[in-house]
């Protein structure tokens, strides 16, 4: 046991500080600022990993967590941390990821926009099923392993959602359903998932089956449905959805409607948006509706390329601005649901496409594209999809993330082929309170778009650049270049790789493939800066 001083937080929640030999201790249960006596659980080469056994000092804003399970439930990660220090937490988080993975200087605090809701925000909740003898258990995933926690509610969830899963976990834990055994692969319940709009006015229970209900299974599932519909006049409907493959993939390809609708109807802002047991929704909506009326504001540009748009929640905000929304969505209910969402809130110049972004996106597709929004999983943009962007000329990617450290990842992919990241657009907001999950979203813009159709003839002594209007030479700009950086000197290469940059066409023998760019030392940060500026100056940008 040691005492140890913590200085920040990892995107699992745990506290990390430096123990006297150097090596990096993640400790379960610590705050940053809080000097705690850690108890080690497993060392390891480079790491390792411990958890409190006493707060020396505490962070002032440590609070008693209210949820009685959250010491062995993993759905929770920051109860012990007042609203306001989670807020600062997921901002820091982000922060870290743009600077470690990106290699992004991020000055100061990026802002984080609270949730209206710290407490039932949430539509949509997951709850494990394990076989106990002839009887089941329902719950939570206890942190870091496949034991359930048998939750009787959870504060994160609306109260109508809580009760219907009450009753449910009942039926469960008295045998009603024949649960599974993930050991032995065997049985037939695995989840109970159950889903809500409008805090609750409407439900939707989906039982995750291993296999498809027939005949006398699937009679009394209707009949199951009669009797909650009894207790719970706002449940829309129940669907088994089958998923026999083994592993950790919750939702399979095919659902069943036992009875009633598979759909909800939230309202986002001014729209009416339907979605169903399968299809992604924005789990927090009170919070989407902030952060989609943000990311539409950023999306500037008649002509939009919308990739990983579920059901067109998202779709309908940009909707207002933009004259086109070319969207593409791979889940094939979402892509549905996003067609009629588009025609029931009367969205005109849309076309939803179904497929993987990164399959369906070839570059003829950017052409004339002012804005690309992406909101992918969390495993972030298919690189091969960066690729194709960051070959183009589209202006402007609007990056929604909830995974900062895959946005880093394809946010510095973009900056290496001349995005910038507007540091002003970039903000936190906080879908999940209660989690370490970070929702982040920014703009990146290319770094200088080409005015006119440029064209370049260049040998090392001598650069020509001609355009419609405008025409410099290599020594000219050099010329300039020292004249305003005191003697700053430029060689004709960096001159190359910036003018790369900002979109201009080289043609002639200068024409650096891609693939040379790595054997040449690239321009310095402010030789780019003060070649951009010559560019500028003599209107070639
Ligand atoms: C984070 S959600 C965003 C949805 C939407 N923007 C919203 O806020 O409602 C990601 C979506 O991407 C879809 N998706 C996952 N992988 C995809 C891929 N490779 N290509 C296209 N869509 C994908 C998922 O089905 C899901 O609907």
């Amino acid at each position: 046991m040691e005492q140890l001083y913590i200085d920040r937080m990892n995107s699992a929640g745990q506290g990390i500080g430096r123990a006297a030999d150097g090596r990096t201790v993640f400790v379960e249960g610590a705050l940053p600022g809080e000097t705690a006596v850690i108890a080690v659980r497993q060392e390891k080469k480079s790491y390792i990993q411990a958890r409190v056994e006493r707060v020396v000092e505490a962070n002032p804003e440590r609070r008693e967590p209210s949820c009685r399970w959250y010491r062995s439930c993993g759905g929770c990660q920051l109860q012990h941390a007042e609203y306001t220090l989670q807020c600062q937490i997921k901002a820091m988080l982000a922060a870290d990821a743009l600077r470690r993975i990106g290699g992004f200087e991020i000055d100061g605090e990026i802002p984080c926009v609270p949730s209206r809701n710290e407490w039932r925000y949430r539509n949509k909740a997951s709850f494990p099923v394990r076989a106990r003898g002839r009887a089941g258990d329902v719950g939570f995933f206890k942190r870091g392993s496949h034991e359930i926690v048998p939750v009787d509610r959870c504060p994160v969830i609306c109260d109508r959602a809580n009760k219907l899963y009450a009753v449910v976990k009942n039926m469960i834990n008295y045998g009603r359903f024949c649960c599974y055994d993930e050991k032995s692969n065997s049985g037939w319940l695995r989840h109970v998932v159950i889903r809500s709009a409008r805090d609750g006015e409407e439900l939707l229970l989906i039982l995750v089956a291993a296999a498809r209900p027939e005949g006398g299974a699937l009679e009394s599932l209707e009949r199951l449905y009669d009797h909650l519909k009894e207790r719970f006049p706002e449940l829309r409907g129940l669907v088994v959805n089958v998923n026999p493959d083994e592993g950790n993939v919750i939702i399979g390809a095919e659902s069943v409607l036992v009875k009633g609708e598979d759909r909800l109807t939230e309202r986002l802002g001014n729209f009416r948006l339907d979605y169903d047991g399968t299809s992604f929704f924005q789990a927090n909506p009170g919070q989407a509706e902030q952060l989609f009326a943000y990311a539409a504001s950023l999306a500037e540009g008649q002509n939009l390329l919308e990739l990983y748009c579920g059901v067109g929640a998202l779709t309908a905000f940009l909707s207002r601005k933009a004259k086109t929304i070319r969207a593409v969505e791979v889940w094939a209910s979402a892509v549905a649901l996003a067609r009629e969402n588009g025609e029931s809130n009367r969205i005109e110049g849309l076309t939803v496409l179904q497929g993987a972004a990164e399959n369906v996106v070839a570059p003829a597709d950017l052409e004339g594209i002012d804005c690309v929004v992406v909101d992918p999983p969390r495993a972030g943009c298919d690189k091969s999809l960066i690729e194709t962007i960051a070959a183009s000329r589209v202006p402007r990617v609007l990056y929604i993330s909830c995974n900062p450290a895959t946005l880093a990842r394809d946010a510095a992919l973009l900056r290496d082929a001349g995005y910038v990241l507007d540091m002003d657009s970039l903000k936190v907001f906080d879908m999940f309170p209660q989690t370490c999950h970070v929702e982040t979203v920014c703009l990146l813009s290319k770094l200088h778009e080409a005015k006119h159709h440029v064209s370049v003839t260049l040998d090392m002594d001598e650069i020509d650049i001609t355009s419609a209007e405008s025409k410099a030479t290599y020594e000219e700009i050099k010329e300039y270049v020292a004249e305003h950086n005191e003697g700053m000197k430029v060689s004709s290469l960096y001159i190359a790789q910036v003018k790369r940059k900002c979109g201009l066409e080289l043609v002639e023998n200068f024409n650096l493939p891609k693939s040379e760019d790595a054997k040449h030392p690239q321009c310095p940060k402010e030789k780019e800066d003060a070649i951009v500026e010559a560019l500028k100056a003599f209107q070639m940008i």
